[in-house]
């Protein structure tokens, strides 16, 4: 498997560890990471629950530090800022998509998409915003607070939101995980149609096989390890391979040093199981 950093990423982390705790309690939730999310591209985070998925996230989006390693923005090593410059990095060059939607319920959609950029105190570009407005099909939902939304249409706004500014990169967390199939499908829609029309990069952390296969590519973390990446994923096959990484981490306590089966017939370097940090 091919874990180098890609030349053109827009985020990267290499050799990420990211440990909590000490003693008895230290959990190894990142264990020597390297993946580059390409610009340009849609791409999906899966893993079993306690892989590593949303640590892997904030760790590279600079929401928290790694233990060792380095994460970069853009070219722009996050270790080297202090908190108010990676404040404002974050600020201008990162999106993020929550799974609870965060907005400000006493604006309005449209003081909800610009809010970013009028804390930055910067205009924006004022087309682009129109185009997203569009894209996300609210322009007859402008002048509404967020409980006049349905929870679909709450989420299309802070997709816009989080691409208003233009960032190198949008980081969505389960960002369909408080909707229903139909508006989970259409936030969906939204995300890989900002990459493929707009140009725009997306890492997306998910537990949903068919969410993922909305992605270009789909990386697959196993006990905070990369254990394979998938190009044009579909539903079927992404579930196949949770169901093996899931196989897999059940058969830990018996097989120590046992890899996770591979069932893409990639050659698998960095499959040995972590037994810390594995919930029960
Ligand atoms: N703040 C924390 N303090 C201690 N341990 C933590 C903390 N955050 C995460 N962990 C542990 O780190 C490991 C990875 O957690 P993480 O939330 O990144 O996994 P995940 O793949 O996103 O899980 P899920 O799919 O269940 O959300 C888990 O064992 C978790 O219990």
């Amino acid at each position: 498997m091919n874990t180098a950093p890609v030349a053109h990423a827009a985020a990267r982390v290499v050799d990420a560890v990211k440990v909590y705790g000490s003693g008895d309690t230290e959990v190894r939730a990142l264990d020597g990471v390297t993946v580059g999310f390409p610009a340009g591209r849609f791409t999906a985070i899966m893993g079993p629950s306690g892989s590593g998925k949303s640590t892997l996230m904030h760790c590279a989006a600079g929401l928290d530090t790694l233990t060792s390693g380095s994460a970069a923005i853009g070219g722009t090593e996050l270790s080297t800022l202090d908190d108010r410059r990676l404040t404002v990095l974050r600020r201008d060059r990162v999106g993020f998509v929550f799974q609870s939607f965060n907005l400000l319920p006493t604006l309005t959609v449209a003081e909800n998409i610009t809010l970013p950029l009028d804390l930055a105190g910067v205009r924006g570009d004022t087309e682009w915003i129109d185009a997203l407005v569009d894209v996300v099909g609210l322009r007859d939902r402008l002048h509404h607070r967020p409980a006049e939304l349905s929870g679909g249409q709450q989420q299309r706004v802070a997709v816009a939101r989080a691409f208003a500014g233009r960032p190198d990169v949008v980081f969505a967390d389960e960002p369909t995980g408080n909707l229903d199939s139909r508006s989970g499908a259409e936030v969906l829609g939204l995300l890989g149609r900002a990459v493929r029309q707009m140009d725009r990069t997306v890492v997306m952390v998910t537990h949903d096989p068919g969410a993922a296969a909305h992605a270009d590519e789909v990386v697959f973390l196993a006990d905070g390890r990369l254990v394979d990446r998938m190009q044009g994923p579909t539903a079927e096959r992404v579930l196949d391979r949770m169901k093996a990484l899931d196989g897999a981490r059940s058969d830990v306590p018996d097989h120590p040093t046992q890899g996770v089966p591979n069932t893409q017939g990639v050659p698998n370097t960095q499959a040995v199981p972590n037994t810390q940090g594995v919930p029960s």
